[in-house]
């Protein structure tokens, strides 16, 4: 499935015990035809009242607290399945409320935010609270500095741009900041330009993957920070190569992320070999 472009490998283990292991999800990644920027493995619910867990692995094998584009993917592929609307889902994050709408978007509430140095987690405590001291090119000419941080149950950092979001190399310096180590965990990195009081265009380099289309928690981080920050109202368009989401943080603290999931094919898989096989009858594209 995708979630505006985000590609996503939702794995449905609930009829066994199986777990996708780091080199078989290493293994799918790096193939063409399973590249996948996550997998959300669904499995059964270890909390009652809950429908599922979902462990969330990036094509590196690492695993994730957040993704709100596969969360998305999730639903569609619940809804479609149940004709249910509603979902509680459970994450090394917490829990996780999510509802499709009648238009097929969907609402994934993504919690409340943190900004605390330990939170993020940062490696040190920081001067500013709503920025730290990082800078992308030489010392005394910065290109981008002081990016804000924020968790949303993931590390995220936002620089700010005044121009174009495509002007900067982020495939050469994400890596590195991605691991810089003021992120002991490691970090999403984004660069976000505020095009009106109510919306942002933004690129993300993905802990753990790479330059993605979209990343929905990403966008939540920006669309918090620069509300935080005074740049936006709380209710912001994020656009990003992928497509757009709407992100509401509201008066409660929780941020709402809405958007698309698209189905692209299923199949079966083996999760502990990474071995499948495309069910030819199944392609599809619901939209
Ligand atoms: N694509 C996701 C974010 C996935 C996790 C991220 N790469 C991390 O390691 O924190 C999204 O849509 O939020």
């Amino acid at each position: 499935m995708n979630g505006c472009g985000n590609e996503i490998l939702v794995v449905d283990l609930r009829e066994t015990d199986a777990r996708v292991r780091a080199d078989a999800a290493i293994a799918l990644a790096g193939r063409a035809e399973t590249h996948f920027d996550q997998i959300m493995a669904i499995h059964r619910p270890a909390t009652p009242g809950t429908d599922a867990y979902v462990r969330i692995i990036n094509a590196d094998g690492s695993e994730a607290e957040a993704c709100g584009n596969g969360t998305r993917c999730v639903v569609q592929a619940l809804a479609a399945e149940t004709g249910r609307t509603h979902f509680t889902f459970e994450t090394r994050a917490g829990l996780i409320l999510a509802e499709e709408h009648e238009d097929g978007s969907i609402s994934v509430d993504m919690g409340k935010p943190r900004f605390g140095w330990q939170e993020i987690p940062l490696a040190e405590e920081f001067r500013d609270t709503r920025a730290i001291e990082l800078q992308i090119g030489p010392i005394d000419a910065p290109v981008l500095h002081s990016p804000s941080v924020a968790s949303m149950g993931n590390p995220h950092a936002i620089f700010w741009a005044k121009q174009d979001v495509n002007a900067f190399a982020l495939d050469r310096f994400g890596p590195i900041l991605e691991s810089h180590p003021i992120f002991p965990e490691r970090a999403n990195i984004s660069i976000a330009q505020v095009t009106s009081p109510s919306s942002l265009t933004m690129r993300t380099w993905e802990r753990g993957v790479g330059l993605t289309r979209a990343c929905g928690s990403a966008a939540c981080a920006a669309a918090v920070s620069a509300a935080r920050t005074r740049r936006t109202g709380r209710e912001v368009a994020v656009t990003q190569p992928g497509g757009t989401l709407t992100i509401l943080w509201r008066d409660d603290d929780h941020v709402i992320m809405t958007g698309p999931a698209e189905w692209e094919w299923s199949g079966r898989l083996d999760p502990e070999t990474g071995a499948y096989s495309r069910d030819a009858a199944e392609e599809r594209e619901i939209g």
